[in-house]
């Protein structure tokens, strides 16, 4: 499996991603300048990364420009070919503007940039892990129908949770409805989270708990088996 992570004007989570990917997961990485738009070196095994960050200095809403950028095009229509695609932060942000995912990122609850440690649940999963958070709009918002679609066919990855795994109102950093913190879409293969896994994989930053979730793409499992059936395709 091989990784490719695409370059905007503005990420700031590319490299990081990169050195998450190839030396602390031991994975080949090809960067890929968002001008471009070759994606022929991939196969659907494989994975497109859009990395965090402030593309186009988040004008207008952050992800809206850089959803017109040559390479979302083949990026769309990989994942349109069941190739795997993954948004961190602002990566989400841009596959909702694309209409790859479902619903959208507002504006935090308290108006803020918040840039901390917080814990997540995987769908099913009792152990919470230890991921950063940093943005500004991070507050997953979607109709009442789109959330309980997503609910029924298992689609929301990741929620915020406290310490121990329990989710509640005080764990939840920007207001995210439902406490949403990551989702796919119905056919599995497109994914999107604000918090940042690439920032929590070796023993010198501190945290592994990034590892868990960055690896569930690389094995095609996740940590448990209820996790595994959410994730079956990646
Ligand atoms: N770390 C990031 O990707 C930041 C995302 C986005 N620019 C925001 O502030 O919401």
């Amino acid at each position: 499996m091989k990784f490719g992570v695409v370059v905007f004007p503005g990420s700031n989570c590319d490299r990081d991603m990169q050195d998450a990917l190839q030396n602390d997961l031991n994975q080949d990485v090809i960067m890929l300048w968002h001008k471009e738009k070759d994606l022929s070196m991939f196969s659907t095994e494989d994975c497109i990364v859009l990395p965090g960050g402030f593309s186009y200095g988040d004008y207008l809403r952050c992800g809206a420009i850089a959803r017109f950028s040559p390479m979302m095009q083949s990026v769309i229509e990989f994942a349109q070919k069941g190739g795997k695609v993954l948004g961190v932060c602002n990566g989400f942000q841009i596959l909702c503007e694309s209409h790859l995912l479902p619903g959208v990122l507002l504006r935090n609850a308290n108006q803020q940039f918040i840039c901390k440690n917080v814990y997540l649940k995987g769908v099913g999963s009792d152990k919470a892990l230890k991921i950063p958070i940093a943005h500004g709009e991070g507050r997953y918002h979607a109709d009442e129908a789109t959330l309980n679609k997503l609910e029924a066919n298992n689609q929301i990855i990741y929620r915020y949770c406290n310490e121990n795994g329990e989710i509640t109102q005080l764990s939840n950093p920007n207001g995210a409805i439902r406490n949403i913190a990551g989702i796919c879409n119905e056919t599995r293969n497109v994914f999107g989270m604000m918090p940042h896994p690439e920032r929590a994989t070796s023993d010198s930053l501190g945290n592994t708990d990034g590892r868990v979730v960055l690896q569930s793409l690389i094995m095609g499992v996740q940590a448990t088996v209820t996790e595994k059936a959410a994730l079956v395709n990646f």
